[in-house]
């Protein structure tokens, strides 16, 4: 026994596995048990035995029981961790179990796991989402919080914007990439190796966009270059080395006037989720082509005078040309791209165990997702939660948290995603906004993610920030 560690746990008992009963006993004799005692009791004795059925039976039941303690203040989760039984620990971690309660020697869960040498549930204890605020909003503390359509493929060089020799050389520099849309909709061509094939942008050089690059009605935005990982090879001299991406969009079809080698490569043309099948790495290319190509499909004109604009700063700008137009002094926002910021929340039962979801008339059949709605001006993104938490499902809601966010460039979105817990429970569904809105247990949610189209209702795709909210809720973003 050459670990130190090995020698207490020996000294600390004899056998490899104790019950609940081992634990040292306060005076028991002289307290009568009530019922909820003796239903705590043998709710600690099930997980000190790893006895998983009736542990999930007991929480359905009751999930108040999830983080009652016993003698010395140890919880399910402290005895199940005890134990080893690594299933019992996770059960109990979905249905929403604080993990950070300690007993009367402080230890939580983790540290009993780590000194009992259950390794794997020690670090599953330490990756799976926290649960704070009163065990009902999990940590924001995230392992990974990159959604789809926000990855930084390129470095966007506003200060290029300005420079209009050098955005011309790099125009007609032989190396720049050019992507090209039209009708926002951007040109992709299969990937063939993938199993299920996902889509890249073509890139196109040069030469085979001549023709549509001097074509009058064609948009041109500088996106930036590409990220390197040391300085450019020759600062200073004209050729700096740098890759520079421009997205080109055409309001009439000019697949005759591209250079295209291969066959598989069309527009990406039709409803929402196509867009959500181009590679992640592109996936924020698109994001960020497609909003201001957006932008400058709905604002032909000034919206202070109605007078014409010229294209100028790589696209990231319309000037008005009206001499005298008030849009012309200090710095207006009609001048420049615009992004409206969405809220999207998982209101969260005060419970902890249910999560309120609703569904539009739009969705297809069986899809319930996050409430979300526009900020209003003048108005942060906590009042913003709480008011279309309101108006939607006639829920209130108290504590706010920001999780994470994504660009939708449908056309022009910030989806901005948090978690907010519910001080009210009855549903009243405003029917002109959406058709339905429940609460959802865990395990109906699991479900969900699990078992697809078997569930009861079904999620949003993996891409849509509505999902990421859900999946973090439940922990999934961990090893599960
Ligand atoms: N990425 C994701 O997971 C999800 C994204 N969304 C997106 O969130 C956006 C907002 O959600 P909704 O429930 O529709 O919002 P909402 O609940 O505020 O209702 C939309 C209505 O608000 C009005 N409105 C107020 N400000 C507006 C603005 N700046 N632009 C357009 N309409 C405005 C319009 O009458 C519109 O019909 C939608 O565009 C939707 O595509 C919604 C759910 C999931
Ligand atoms: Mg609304
Ligand atoms: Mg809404
Ligand atoms: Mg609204
Ligand atoms: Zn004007």
């Amino acid at each position: 026994m050459s670990d130190p560690l090995s020698l207490v746990r020996f000294l600390l008992t004899e056998s490899s596995h104790v019950t609940y009963y081992h634990l040292p006993v306060k005076n028991m004799t002289s307290v009568q048990m009530s019922a909820k005692d003796e239903m705590v009791e043998q709710f600690l004795d099930c997980a000190s035995r790893g006895d998983l059925a009736k542990v999930s039976t007991m929480i359905s039941h009751s999930s108040q029981l999830l983080n009652e303690s016993g003698r010395q203040g140890w919880t399910a989760l402290m005895l199940a961790a005890r134990n080893g039984h690594f299933d019992v620990v996770k059960a109990l971690l979905l249905n929403g179990c604080n993990k950070d309660l300690v007993n009367k020697s402080g230890q939580t869960a983790h540290g009993i796991a780590k000194f009992w040498g259950h390794r794997h549930i020690a670090r599953f204890l330490a990756s799976s989402g926290d649960v704070a605020h009163h065990g009902i909003l999990p940590s924001n503390k995230l392992t990974e919080n990159e959604t789809y359509f926000s990855r930084e493929y390129l470095n966007r060089m506003s200060d290029k914007r300005t420079d209009l020799e050098w955005l011309s050389a790099k125009q007609s520099s032989s190396e720049t990439v050019f992507i090209v849309f039209h009708n926002s909709d951007p040109f992709v061509t299969a990937e063939p190796e993938d199993i299920q094939p996902k889509l890249k942008l073509y890139r196109f050089g040069r030469d085979s966009v001549k023709e549509v690059l001097h074509q009058s009605d064609t948009m041109v935005i500088f996106l930036g270059v590409e990220k390197q990982e040391c300085s450019p090879s020759s600062p200073g001299s004209k050729e700096d080395g740098l890759i520079a991406w421009f997205a080109l969009n055409t309001k009439k079809n000019p697949t005759e006037s591209l250079k295209v080698t291969g066959s598989d490569s069309f527009f990406l043309s039709g409803p929402m989720p196509r867009l959500l099948m181009l590679n992640e790495d592109e996936a924020g290319i698109v994001a960020q082509a497609r909003s201001v190509l957006a932008w400058h499909s709905r604002y032909s004109f000034c919206p202070t005078c109605g007078g014409k604009t010229k294209v100028d700063e790589g696209g990231y700008k319309r000037t008005c040309l009206t001499e005298g137009c008030r849009s012309l002094q200090g710095i207006h926002n009609t001048c420049y791209p615009r992004v409206d910021p969405v809220v999207i929340m998982l209101v969260l039962h005060p419970d902890g165990n249910q999560c309120l979801l609703g569904r539009k008339k739009a969705f297809p059949p069986g899809m319930f997702s996050c409430l979300a709605g526009f900020i209003e001006p003048g108005e942060t993104i906590e009042n913003a939660v709480r008011r279309e938490v309101l108006e939607e499902s006639g829920v209130t809601v108290g504590p706010v948290q920001y999780v994470s966010c994504q660009p939708w460039p449908m056309p022009s979105s910030l989806m901005i995603g948090c978690f907010a817990v519910a001080t009210s429970t009855d549903i009243k569904v405003d029917e002109n906004e959406i058709e339905d809105a429940r609460w959802f247990t865990r395990q109906e949610v699991i479900d969900a993610l699990v078992k697809g189209d078997q569930a009861v209702f079904f999620m949003p795709p993996r891409q849509a920030i509505a999902h990421y909210l859900v999946k973090h809720w439940i922990g999934i973003n961990s090893n599960l």
